[in-house]
């Protein structure tokens, strides 16, 4: 449960999603106002009982050891693309930079210079056409594939279920947001930082995700217990933005839920985006030590507006004092510019 003392401390709210997936009319209700404000003023949220089980979230985890456990040789039979339009399949450690939302290349080409010490592994909707999925040769790890498709189905339905909790805080009709994302056009991303020493995260000469905020309108993002994630202090009932970092620890049997930059867009800055990145996990040994930083595995699912959707401040956003503040634009339009700067 939400509450102000948490708000202030910048904590992530824990919510109780249990009452809004098997509930009443009130209980949703109410679930939804605890999402909303932690969204307006943090920008992430925890839920737990939210309709996936532990037990595959630990399987996926599974998975993902074992298919970064994989020689090079077979890891490549699925490598990502060149381009950053077609964003599946195997990259390597150092690969992709996490830049932060501008554009400008100069600092993009300065960041780049900061290696992030990780590897992963992109996969899409299976009907996805303008981005095909790019699998490891079935006989490589039998079951994975099969696997990965399924819990994409489970992230998706739960995207679908936030969505609604949104849609019912705004006094919208329930199906309103989900409905420009009916095509799931989304991304599962499993993600492995390597061990790393502590000295090299500490003194910034690597990092294992540089501070970015995500593109899309919400992230699903499962962690394991090593720690190192950081996001962004907010404060104030409007969401004020403080440029320090707070850590975010894992909360046992917890999915992060967190805003994108098209959702911040979308609600006309209601919901915010938050800048996070991984870097030194808080259980690190002190100053000076040459101690080695365990590896990380974590599991982003990244989801979107259709590609014709068009994202203009939703109804209940704006008001005569807080006006509409970005231009329409079409979802697809958007990401496209933003993955360009990825791989750029
Ligand atoms: O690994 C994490 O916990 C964060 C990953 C992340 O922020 C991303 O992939 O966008
Ligand atoms: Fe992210």
């Amino acid at each position: 449960m939400m509450d102000g003392n948490e708000t202030k401390s910048n904590t992530v709210p824990v919510v109780d999603f249990g009452p809004f997936l098997d509930g009443k009319g009130e209980d949703k209700q109410r679930v939804a106002k605890e999402i909303d404000n932690a969204f307006k003023t943090v920008g992430f949220v925890c839920l737990v009982n939210y309709g996936i089980k532990q037990e595959e979230v630990d399987k996926c985890f599974e998975w993902s050891r074992r298919f970064f456990d994989l020689p090079m040789e077979s890891k490549m039979l699925a490598p990502h693309p060149p381009t950053a339009a077609h964003h599946r399949g195997y990259s390597g450690v150092g690969l992709e930079k996490a830049s932060h939302s501008d554009f400008d290349e100069k600092p993009h080409e300065e960041l780049r210079q900061t290696p992030d010490v990780k590897e992963s592994y992109e996969i899409g909707n299976e009907e996805d056409e303008m981005q095909p999925n790019i699998w490891i040769p079935e006989e490589v790890l039998p079951g994975f594939r099969d696997f990965m498709n399924a819990f994409f189905g489970s992230c998706t339905s739960l995207t679908g279920s936030i969505l609604h909790s949104l849609a019912l805080a705004l006094s919208l009709e329930p199906t309103r947001l989900s409905a420009a994302q009916s095509r799931a056009l989304y991304q599962l991303r499993l993600l492995h930082y390597p061990s790393v020493p502590a000295s090299l995260l500490r003194s910034g000469a690597a990092t294992r995700i540089g501070a970015h905020a995500d593109f899309g309108t919400l992230t699903l993002l499962f962690q394991d217990g090593v720690g190192g994630l950081e996001i962004e202090r907010r404060e104030g009932p409007d969401g004020a933005r403080t440029g320090e970092f707070v850590g975010v620890p894992a909360v046992p049997g917890g999915v992060l839920v967190n805003v994108g930059d098209l959702m911040e867009r979308w609600s006309n800055g209601r919901w915010k985006s938050t800048v996070h990145r991984v870097g030194l996990p808080p259980t690190a040994g002190g100053e000076g030590g040459d101690e080695v930083v365990r590896d990380r595995y974590s599991i982003p699912f990244f989801s979107t507006a259709d590609p014709e959707t068009v994202i203009e401040c939703l109804p209940g956003c704006s008001s005569e004092e807080d006006p509409p503040k970005y231009e329409p634009v079409t979802a697809w339009g958007y990401i496209n510019m933003r993955m360009q700067a990825l791989y750029s």
